[in-house]
Order: C-alpha cells, then structure tokens, then sequence
C-alpha cells in the first residue's frame, strides 16, 4: 500500500527540477492528514516566492536532533524544487563517532563542520537560486558561522517543542547514531534566536505540510513585503 504521504505529491515541476538531495538515513515522515486545501495555498506561497524575488537565499532548518529538521527540509525542497543539504552529511567520521558513542561535540568539533556546511549552503543557493538545509545550529555563533561562510542570506526556523516529545521520537527513531542519552546536552546547548536574528520559530509538534506553508510565508514577507 503506498505510504499516507504519497497522497501530498508535489507538481511536476518541484518534482523535476535538478535536485542535490542528501538524505539521512532513519527519517521517516510524519503521515498524519493535512486539510486538503494544503497543497493549493502552498502552491500559492510557491509561486509567489519564485515571481516575487530572484533575490538568492537559503532556508535553514534548525533545533536540536529529533525536533523534524529533515523531515521539514525534505517537504520544503520538494515544493520549491531546489537542493536540499542535510547538515548530518558534513560531520566528520571523528564527530559521528563521538556523538555514537554518547558524548557531546564541542565547539572546536563543531567549526568545521559549521564551515563546510555552510560553504556547501552557500554554493548550492547560488546554483540554483535557493537551497533548504537542516543544521542543528544551536548557539548564535553557529548560526553566524553558517552565515559567514555560505555568503548568502539565510533564513532560520527554529522548531521547538518541549523535552518529552523529542524523547518519544529519538526513542522511536532507530538506526541513527545520534543516541537519545545526548537530548539533554542538546536542549543545555540551546540558544534561541534573539529577535535581532532573521529567524521564525514554529511548534515543531504540528504537521510538516502545515509547517512548511507557515515558512513560505514568513521567507516571502521577509524577502519582499508586501
Ligand atoms: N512534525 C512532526 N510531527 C511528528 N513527528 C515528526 C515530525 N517531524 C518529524 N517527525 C518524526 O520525528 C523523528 C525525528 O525527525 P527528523 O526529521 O529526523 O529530526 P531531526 O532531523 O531534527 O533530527 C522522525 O522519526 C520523524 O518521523
Ligand atoms: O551540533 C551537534 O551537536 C550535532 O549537529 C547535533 O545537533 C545533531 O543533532 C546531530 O548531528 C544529530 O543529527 P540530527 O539532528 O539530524 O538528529
């Protein structure tokens, strides 16, 4: 039987268009129902974003692992057609291995991975206009580390919800080395966006096709107010 999101397929022109996908292993979709006019208004907030600007930028999903960064980046690259770069995909083999084993990064860990990404952030976006990411990007100095290094403006979203939901689902997703153990050094490690950051943070505990409507409109207000 096909999957309950196959019912939100995308128009052929998101579904054709050249894509650099970097999938991590262990993501599954959220599968509950969206209202049916979900794809039309985000059809809407599609072609509104591609008339409205041409203005390259990035969309970067962020919060701490299991908060549905992946998810929501896949759903968002799918509507816009465009290279959707998974942050997991640029740690170093040291990094994985550090973190399988249950101990945090550091911020010396982190830099160049911070660097790499938002170098790969920064070159994807300027090939095809815009690009989406799902980076963790816990504290400011990450976020301004991605941003110096993808030399293209980047527009965060923070999905946040409280500490037992992220549990539920690391505890439900296996075959990632990310060990649940880690939740509370990442929650500790946490710096929310302050209000001088080009950042949205949504309730990560509803739909992905619903988040992604709300991001669309916010990026389009942001990038060309009406
Ligand atoms: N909006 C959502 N509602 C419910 N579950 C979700 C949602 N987004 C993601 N999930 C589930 O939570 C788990 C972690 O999601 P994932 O996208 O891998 O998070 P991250 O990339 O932030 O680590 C997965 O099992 C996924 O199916
Ligand atoms: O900076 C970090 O500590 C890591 O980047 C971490 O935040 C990230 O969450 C892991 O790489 C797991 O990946 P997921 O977030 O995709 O679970």
């Amino acid at each position: 039987m096909a999957p309950a999101y196959a019912r939100y397929k995308l128009p052929s022109r998101a579904a054709t268009a050249t894509k650099v996908v970097m999938v991590k292993p262990g993501s599954t979709r959220d599968t509950r129902p969206v209202p049916a006019n979900w794809l039309i208004e985000s059809g809407a907030a599609v072609r509104q974003l591609q008339e409205k600007t041409d203005r390259t930028h990035a969309i970067v999903l962020m919060g701490v692992s299991g908060s549905g960064k992946s998810t929501l980046s896949g759903y968002l690259a799918e509507l816009l057609g465009c290279p959707v770069l998974e942050g997991d995909a640029f740690h170093s083999a040291a990094n994985v291995a550090k973190m399988t084993a249950g101990h945090p990064l550091t911020d010396e860990d982190r830099w160049p991975w911070l660097g790499a990404l938002g170098n790969a952030i920064g070159t994807a976006a300027m090939g095809h206009g815009r690009a989406v990411a799902a980076c963790s990007a816990l504290k400011r100095s990450y976020r301004e580390r991605l941003c110096a290094a993808s030399c293209v403006p980047l527009y965060f979203v923070l999905l946040d919800t409280d500490r037992a939901e992220i549990a539920r689902r690391l505890a439900n997703r296996p075959g990632h080395y990310m060990p649940p153990s880690l939740l509370n050094s990442q929650l500790a490690t946490l710096e929310r966006p302050g209000v001088d950051e080009c950042a949205l943070t949504l309730d990560a505990t509803r739909a992905p096709a619903l988040l992604s409507a709300d991001v669309l409109g916010w990026v389009q207000s942001v990038i060309a107010p009406a």
